[in-house]
């Protein structure tokens, strides 16, 4: 049966809100919605918590053999919980002992393919919203609607500040500035896929934007596509 369905890719930056779109675009079109970005943190935990020394290969290699990443639909949060060889870690994998080691981590070729593999299976249906720093680029170059998203950096750090805080009130700025910057300069510069604005990805300023306001940008954006879609 012929479908309107289509995929949505978001990237950009760290923190300027590609999650925050992804999720809501998901519940009001009832699409499925992956964070890619979540599966790179997953794998970084299990290397942490299991001391992989990541630099090595055949360790990085045996590690990846051991991981097994699966989404869940939450009924309450209305999105998935990410769980990790059946354990929850949709909490774990935010702290800050993970988001300083990630971006070396994701840029491991053979961690991405692993991911990349994954993701793609996730999208053969159409109907998902995944937001990451490579999906309209490398996992879905044929993607409908390609978003790419920035945010003046200042914003994007008081944002993320604002967040983490929240659970652990000792975070400092400092701290949150220099993650992010690290993170962007790491996912920017990497051999592997690294991150940039795919040639036919829409451009979203979302500085000053209110989350009602760029949700009806996107919403906007899908519309005209999945019509593109219906008529093609
Ligand atoms: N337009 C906005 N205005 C203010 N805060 C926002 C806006 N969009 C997202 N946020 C907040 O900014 C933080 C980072 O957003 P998130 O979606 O996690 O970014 P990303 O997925 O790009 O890293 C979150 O705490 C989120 O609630
Ligand atoms: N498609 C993706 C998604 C994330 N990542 C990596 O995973 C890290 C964490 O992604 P994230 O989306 O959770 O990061 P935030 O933007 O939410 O801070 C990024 O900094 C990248 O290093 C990636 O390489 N490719």
């Amino acid at each position: 049966m012929a479908t309107n369905k289509i995929i949505v890719a978001i990237d950009g930056f760290s923190s300027c809100g590609k999650s925050t779109i992804a999720k809501q675009l998901a519940v009001r079109l009832g699409y499925a919605y992956i964070d890619s970005g979540a599966m790179y943190r997953a794998i970084t935990l299990y290397f942490l918590r299991n001391g992989v020394n990541y630099n090595n290969h055949d360790e990085v290699v045996a590690a990846l053999n051991d991981i097994h990443i699966t989404f869940v639909f939450n009924e309450d949060s209305k999105t998935s919980d990410i769980y990790l060889n059946d354990e929850d870690v949709s909490l774990p994998i935010r702290d800050m002992l993970v988001a300083d080691k990630v971006s070396q981590v994701a840029a491991i070729k053979e961690v991405r393919h692993f991911a990349v593999a994954q993701q793609k299976r996730l999208g053969r249906k159409k109907g998902i919203v995944m937001d990451g720093r490579d999906i309209g680029s490398v996992v879905f170059p044929d993607a409908e609607l390609k978003v790419f998203m920035v945010a003046d950096p200042a914003v994007r750090v008081m944002r993320r500040f604002k967040e983490m805080h929240a659970t652990n009130p000792h975070i400092t700025i400092d701290e949150v500035r220099h993650n992010l910057e690290l993170r962007d300069y790491i996912d920017s510069t990497r051999e592997e896929s690294p991150l940039h604005q795919a040639k036919d990805a829409l451009l979203l300023d979302n500085s000053s934007m209110t989350r009602e306001e760029q949700l009806d940008k996107v919403i906007g954006w899908v519309k005209e596509r999945s019509m593109a879609r219906a008529q093609a």
